[in-house]
């Protein structure tokens, strides 16, 4: 079973998407993680005339087997990941590290942008996670004081809306809902419920996909 997880920044998508990984025995790519990767590898070029071409480069270089989400989740990796996110050609050289993770044996939980329109759009079940920009931004703030960092809630306000932004009208993106998937609005859930609420949408999509006599 292949699960595809999208949504903008803080809409919990990560968490939902670890948790069904959990649930279902399945393994995860967290694909932020090779954006971000890529947005670290340039950042002192980050004004540089030849940022695209270093951002090209450094895609294609990526270490897939050491993504650290306690270094890459930094805000800044986040800004610098949605700017090489534009670059056409970056989304191509990380295009097959993410196709061939998604159709391993046995299926996948990725999470990302692009995952249930470009990456996978046959995946079995899509999950599109939102929340509204107030409490996503509040969830990333809580996020960021849990680690001992000060948080400006205003500039971090502005910060989530100026990617959200960015991402959406990424020409090379895909960010937006799969006309297929699931709409999941977890403003007003806590983790556990929006856990059981994608539980449920998974188990019925796979209820419907089997049929009434279960076969598949
Ligand atoms: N439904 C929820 N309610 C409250 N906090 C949440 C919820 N889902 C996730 N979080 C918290 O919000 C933060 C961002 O979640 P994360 O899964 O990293 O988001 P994303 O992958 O969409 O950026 C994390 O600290 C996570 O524990
Ligand atoms: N599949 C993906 C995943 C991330 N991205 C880009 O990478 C940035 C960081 O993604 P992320 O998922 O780590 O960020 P958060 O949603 O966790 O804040 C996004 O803002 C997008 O610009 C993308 O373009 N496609």
């Amino acid at each position: 079973m292949i699960i595809a997880v999208d949504g903008p920044a803080a809409s919990g998508k990560g968490t939902l998407a670890a948790a069904l990984a959990r649930h279902y025995g399945l393994p995860h790519l967290d694909t932020g993680l090779l954006y971000r990767a890529v947005g670290r590898a340039i950042e002192a070029y980050s004004d540089a005339p030849d940022f695209e071409a270093r951002a090209i480069a450094a895609a294609g270089a990526v270490d897939t087997g050491h993504l650290d989400p306690a270094i890459l989740s930094a805000q800044p990796y986040g800004e610098l990941a949605s700017r090489v996110a534009v670059i056409g050609a970056v989304r191509q050289a990380l295009f097959d590290f993410q196709r061939q993770f998604a159709l391993q044996p046995g299926g996948a939980v990725l999470d990302g942008r692009d995952i249930g329109t470009k990456i996978c759009p046959e995946a079995d079940v899509k999950l599109f996670i939102d929340a509204d920009s107030k409490a996503r931004m509040e969830r990333r703030a809580r996020q960021y004081e849990a680690r001992g960092l000060t948080v400006n809630r205003y500039e971090l306000y502005h910060q989530i809306e100026a990617r959200d932004a960015r991402d959406r009208a990424n020409p090379n993106g895909g960010f937006f809902p799969a006309p297929d998937a699931h709409l999941l609005d977890t403003t007003r859930l806590d983790i556990e419920a929006a856990f059981r609420a994608a539980v449920a949408l998974v188990d019925g999509a796979m209820a419907r996909k089997a049929g009434p006599s279960g076969a598949s």
